[in-house]
């Protein structure tokens, strides 16, 4: 008897936590006796979050869109072949930051039409000090992102908790339980969790999947499903993406459509100082960056992560051969001015 294969989907804003849960979901899988696969969801055109996974566990990228918009469809081919080649008993799939995962759940749940396995729960990440402050303000598209990402979540992680008081975490768990009544709440500081909660977590879609809300850039909002199956007599299937026409019709798709990375490779190693100089001035919308560098004023290599308004460099060593680069992403920002910026240290 083959037994089926529970997809765990990982959904939260950039920088919220995602990879550092990854870490330790496959930590645990790997105490527990339990063979994990992953599949990897990035807007730049490289992944350095794959660096910070265990060589050994078979990961599948998709890179240079988001999962939810752009690459859509690649997603079930991927599961598709993850699961023939490796033969997983768990798989995470790490959505990017400006994911809707209401949009992943279909392809997830088609994919377990065709293969013996099954969507188990969406957790997800929510950055505490980050959805504090745009609850004040309680607009912008990053804050109805991050509702979506909440909404369709069975298990909430309000990570980064160290950030806040007591008094605000009780707040913001306030605020979350009015989006999603039924999730169980953990706040967390470095995404720690028990993770034996996992395998008794049951992603029942028809009572938990949100009304989908489409927002088109006019500003009208509308209500449907995103596909229209029509059922021929030959026995064949059409079928319509209304979403997608109507979007064609407006000049829009996505409410994140105005994200956008900037990569930008090294040719040299470049001054630690200088590059933080950089990163502290960057403009408020750029709200995350990570990258592998080299510096001329230390021996090792660093993995630099920023999640704004935060930096961070941890010591590497990677096995691959790795350039120095850097990812910049962002809400429309001028790729021309961190590129000048950049070229000048
Ligand atoms: N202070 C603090 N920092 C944290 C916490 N959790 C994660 N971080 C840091 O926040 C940064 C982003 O963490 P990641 O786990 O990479 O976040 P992510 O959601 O995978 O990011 P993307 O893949 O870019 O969307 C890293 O520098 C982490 O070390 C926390 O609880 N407290």
């Amino acid at each position: 008897m083959t037994t089926t294969i529970p997809i765990h989907i990982l959904s939260g804003f950039l920088g919220s936590g995602k990879t550092t849960l990854l870490q330790k979901a496959i930590h645990y899988c790997n105490e527990s006796g339990l063979k994990p696969a992953v599949i990897m969801n990035e807007i730049g055109d490289v992944n350095l979050d794959g660096l910070l996974i265990e060589a050994e566990v078979p990961t599948a990228e998709l890179l240079s869109g988001c999962i939810c918009c752009t690459i859509r469809g690649d997603l079930g081919m991927t599961i598709h072949n993850l699961y023939l080649e490796n033969r997983p008993d768990v798989i995470f799939i790490e959505c990017t930051g400006v994911a809707n995962p209401i949009e992943i759940i279909d392809e997830v749940t088609d994919a377990s039409l065709l293969l013996k396995v099954n969507l188990q729960s969406i957790i997800t990440v929510v950055d505490a000090p980050h959805l504090l402050e745009l609850s004040r303000s309680k607009q912008g598209k990053t804050y109805r992102l991050m509702q979506d990402q909440i909404r369709c979540a069975n298990w909430l992680i309000l990570n980064k908790s160290d950030k806040i008081t007591s008094g605000e975490l009780h707040g913001l768990e306030g605020v979350i339980r009015e989006w999603n009544p039924h999730a169980p709440i953990e706040a967390t500081i470095y995404s720690e969790v028990d993770l034996s909660v996992l395998q008794g977590l049951v992603y029942d879609a028809g009572t938990k999947k949100p009304e989908k809300r489409h927002e088109c850039g006019e500003g009208c909002k509308h209500e449907h499903d995103h596909h229209d199956h029509h059922v021929h007599a030959d026995g064949h299937v059409h079928e319509h993406h209304r979403d997608h026409d109507h979007d064609r019709s407006h000049g829009h798709h996505h409410t994140h459509d105005h994200v956008m990375a900037y990569t930008h490779y090294f040719d040299r190693a470049i001054h630690s100082e200088q590059f933080e100089e950089v990163v502290s001035k960057l403009p408020k919308e750029i709200f995350r960056a990570k990258g592998i560098l080299q510096f001329t004023d230390t021996a090792s290599r660093f993995l630099f992560q920023y999640a704004y308004p935060e930096m961070q460099f941890v010591k590497i060593t990677p096995q691959a051969n790795v350039p120095n680069v850097a990812v910049f992403i962002g809400e429309s920002f001028s790729k021309e001015t961190v590129k000048a910026a950049l070229e000048r240290l």
